[in-house]
């Protein structure tokens, strides 16, 4: 499934139109016709429904869902908010149908009030993906009537007042479930945008699917999984499964290495093995699978026999670390760098020219911060430009860690994962995913599928974990690790 821009679905929307000649009118009567038939089963007949219709498309939607409801015997009254000669083109052509459907049409303001207050169900048809902020009277007013009603809130498209430029967001409509059309807008997994959502649905309404396959950016399903993660052979070794280094913990932060060992470990590698500095390896406590190197090992050669490797987990700042870590860069294995990997890149972020092999940066929005000099507000406002911008620029695969985690490849490609829940927001989950992804980028079919499978499994195995054995309070990243058996295990009895 793939996720736009409103700039994205406009030009789907246009191509659909220009090349495919399909008409606007036909486009807006499915789209209506598949929102009333997502919403149909929640409603009954004694429902008071008022539809809120701005100028737009979007409002133009709201007009079919209105005849289409007054059609199958629904009480439904039409809040129009702007006046007839200001609705133009499609929605123009289904406001005059509905009319000849006898729908009741209000225009006042105070007429309003009344209904939306007494209205048993409320759908928001009044701004589209159309919409650019700040919000303008009298439309403030009406989303404050539609949130502070009782009744529930159907948004079409999206929520009314959500925008891509959050900084110029005013009035938003709190949506109870919003009934998207096509695909899902990338404010359907903005911080800051997602909560206005409510619950997600997604309808097709016939535009050309050859077009909509051209976007780069995706959502991670269980289709992809099934797609891309490599099988166990019946034939193979363990060389087949590749080897592993994971470099990091000290004395100070030991654990970080070993949960890095066992995501790696439960992911499936052919052999692990972990290089500390060799003061703390008496504070490790290693699982029998794990090899141990030192630091004082670390050479060119060493680095050239594993298949991946990760760096930076529990790692430490020193001087002595940042040597190291330049040293680790020159490797042409495929490198993963976390957490304090992440603050010693951020000292000197043109290191990154030197790579020569695929580099991976998993960063959560304060490492991403100090990556790119934006605050994390910035950050969190724009994720998904920000970061495939980063990517490009610097030739990296970035995945930057959030309820939404966002994976952006250095082509431009990106995806969006959905598995996950608050458990996952505790230290040491991210030292498992970096051991999870350093498997999957060995194996699986692309370095980019492999850590979208990563952060799928990592995410879908608390989701289990917290279903059936645990809380997202009381479970700890190693019962994570100890889940991904049963993640796995769906993907193996179920394949593709
Ligand atoms: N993508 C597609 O192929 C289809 C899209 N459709 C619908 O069309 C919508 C997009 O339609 P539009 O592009 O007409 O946009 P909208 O319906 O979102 O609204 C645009 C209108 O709102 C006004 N407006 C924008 N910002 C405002 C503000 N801050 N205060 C007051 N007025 C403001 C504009 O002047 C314009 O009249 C989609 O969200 C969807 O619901 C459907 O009709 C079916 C086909
Ligand atoms: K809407």
């Amino acid at each position: 499934m793939k996720c736009l821009t409103s700039e994205e679905m406009r030009q789907v929307d246009m191509l659909a139109f220009n090349a495919y000649h399909m008409p606007g009118e036909v486009l807006m009567e499915n789209a209506g016709r598949a929102i009333v038939e997502a919403m149909v089963q929640d409603l009954i007949k004694s429902d008071r429904i008022v539809v809120v219709v701005g100028p737009g498309n979007n409002g133009g939607d709201g007009f079919v869902v209105a005849r289409e409801l007054k059609n199958r015997g629904y009480m439904v009254t039409v809040i129009q908010t702007v006046t007839n000669d200001k609705i133009s083109g499609e929605a123009n052509v289904h406001l005059n149908v509905m009319q000849r459907f006898n729908v009741d049409i209000i225009y006042d303001f105070p007429d309003a009030v009344q209904y939306i207050h007494e209205a048993t169900v409320i759908i928001d048809a009044l701004f589209g993906t159309g919409y650019t902020g700040p919000m303008r009277e009298p439309m403030h007013g009406y989303v404050a009537l539609m949130n502070d009603a009782r009744a529930p809130i159907y948004s079409i498209d999206v929520p009314s007042g959500v925008s891509e430029t959050i900084g110029s967001m005013s009035a938003v409509v709190k949506a109870t479930k919003t009934v998207t059309i096509e695909a899902p807008k990338v404010t359907a997994y903005i911080e800051q945008t997602a909560p206005y959502y409510g619950e997600l649905t997604i309808v097709s309404i016939g535009l050309p699917t050859r077009e909509l396959d051209k976007i780069s950016r995706t959502i991670w399903q269980v289709c992809h999984v099934k797609q891309t993660l490599k099988k166990r052979e019946r034939f193979g070794h363990k060389g087949t499964y590749g080897h592993v280094l994971l470099i990091g913990g000290s004395v100070d932060m030991p654990g970080a290495i070993q949960l890095s060992a066992r995501g790696a470990l439960k992911s499936g590698a052919g052999l692990v093995s972990v290089m500390t500095e060799q003061a703390a390896r008496p504070f490790l406590q290693l699982p029998h699978e794990v090899m141990y190197r030192s630091h004082d090992e670390l050479t060119p050669q060493l680095l050239s026999n594993y298949q991946a490797i990760a760096v930076g987990m529990g790692f430490g700042l020193t001087d002595e670390k940042l040597a190291l870590f330049y040293q680790i860069l020159k490797t042409e294995v495929p490198l993963l760098i976390d957490a304090d990997g992440l603050t010693l890149l951020a000292r000197d972020i043109s290191r990154l020219k030197e790579r020569q092999g695929p580099t991976i940066l998993t960063p959560h929005p304060k490492e991403f911060a100090r990556l790119t000099g934006f605050s994390v507000d910035v950050i969190k406002n724009d994720p998904f430009t920000l970061t495939k911008a980063f990517a490009q620029e610097h030739g990296v695969y970035l995945v930057l860690k959030g309820t939404h985690t966002i994976i952006s490849s250095p082509r431009g490609e990106q995806v969006i994962n959905t598995t996950g829940n608050s458990a996952l927001s505790k230290g040491g989950s991210g030292d498992i995913l970096s051991g999870i992804a350093c498997v999957r980028i060995m194996q699986d079919e692309t370095v980019l599928a492999g850590l979208c499978n990563a952060v799928y499994l990592h995410g879908y195995a608390s989701d289990i974990a917290v279903r059936e054995d645990f809380t997202a309070f009381d479970i700890t990243p190693t019962d994570v690790v100890d889940s991904l058996s049963k993640a796995y295990r769906t993907f193996i009895e179920n394949p593709a």
